[in-house]
């Protein structure tokens, strides 16, 4: 078995940029602004947009956070957002999921203007996706491409099965899959709460990419010899003996799993340390589209 290490190829990536950040500064030129807006007070939320901020510190971009107070109106954050997409001097920002209940999350996404669409989300965006368009792809099915291409894993005619058919996880997944490309032309079945016998895919598929957010679900009789394993799960767990109050847990029984996979990503350490990388990617492609 062979990890699937996001650590060190978003590290690599962040240097990447980091390099031709250094580059436009030396040539005076307008280095790239990546923002973020923040509703409400959520933990996890708060530690993802925190570290897109020292993402961005660390490669050179600006960064401008905004938060707001769960109590506020549709209608006022989507004035905040109106702003943001006329702001020159921004190149692209993000809407933090999920959203307060009172808030119309399509509404929101609809509001974004595309060309600053970094998450990749707003309908004309993922359209472009589905059509193998060159556009802002989803940062963590993203991360996963970049993951399989770096690793030279073998995509190619392999059934792949997703678990899970989210807006930024599952669905974007299955098409990247499936497009006619390096990473992609994989055989996709997409499968989901309503799932019968999930099993039978899941034990005969090449690749398995979990993204339900359940804890240790895919477990080792579910996956078949020599099976590619990436697990997008992250749910905090409470743990009196970790000193943050809780651990990360995936949707792998990695333990068990490992010993059967040919790859394998951890978590932490696998497919969210690569989803940062790739919003640092999508904001230096906003950046280029303008210039
Ligand atoms: N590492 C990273 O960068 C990221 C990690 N995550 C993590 O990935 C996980 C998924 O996130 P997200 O896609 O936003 O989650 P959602 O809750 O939006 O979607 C979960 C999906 O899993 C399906 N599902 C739920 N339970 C089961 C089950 N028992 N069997 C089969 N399918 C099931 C749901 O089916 P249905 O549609 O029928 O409800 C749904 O399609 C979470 O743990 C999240 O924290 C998310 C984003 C980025
Ligand atoms: N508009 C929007 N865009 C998103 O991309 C988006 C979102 N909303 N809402 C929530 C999910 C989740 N997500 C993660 C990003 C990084 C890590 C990450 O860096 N994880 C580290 C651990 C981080 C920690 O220690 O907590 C790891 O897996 O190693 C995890 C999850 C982006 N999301
Ligand atoms: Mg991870």
């Amino acid at each position: 078995m062979q990890i699937l290490d996001g650590i060190k190829l978003a590290k690599e990536i962040k240097q990447e940029i980091k390099e031709l950040v250094q580059n436009y500064k030396d040539q005076g030129v307008r280095v790239p602004h990546l923002g973020a807006i923040l509703v409400g007070s959520n933990g996890a939320s708060q530690t993802y947009v925190d570290n897109k901020i020292k993402d961005c510190h660390f490669v050179g971009f600006e960064s401008s956070e905004l938060r707001l107070p769960d109590t506020i109106s549709q209608e006022d954050l989507i004035a905040e957002i109106e702003k943001w997409n006329n702001d020159d001097t921004l190149d692209g920002f993000i809407v933090q999921l999920p959203l307060p209940k009172h808030i119309d999350q399509e509404a929101v996404i609809n509001a974004i203007d595309p060309k600053k669409d970094v998450d990749g989300f707003h309908p004309m965006n993922f359209g472009k996706m589905a059509l193998e368009m060159e556009t802002f792809l989803p940062a963590t099915p993203y991360g996963i491409m970049e993951m399989l291409e770096r690793y030279n894993i073998d995509t190619a005619g392999k059934h792949t099965v997703v678990i899970g058919r989210s807006r930024i996880v599952g669905r974007p997944m299955s098409i990247l899959m499936s497009k006619n490309g390096n990473p992609g032309n994989s055989t996709v079945t997409l499968t989901h709460s309503k799932t019968k016998n999930l099993e039978q895919f899941t034990k005969e598929a090449d690749i398995v990419i979990t993204a339900l957010g359940v804890p240790g679900f895919l477990k080792a009789d579910m996956v078949k010899d020599g099976a590619v394993i990436v697990d997008v799960g992250i749910t905090r767990v409470d743990d009196e003996t970790n000193p943050r109050g809780f651990r990360l847990a995936g949707d792998v029984d990695f333990d068990n799993v490992k010993e059967k996979a040919s790859w394998i990503t951890p978590v932490p350490g696998g497919v969210g340390p690569m989803t940062r990388a790739m919003l640092l990617k999508n904001t230096l492609l906003a950046c280029n589209n303008k210039k």
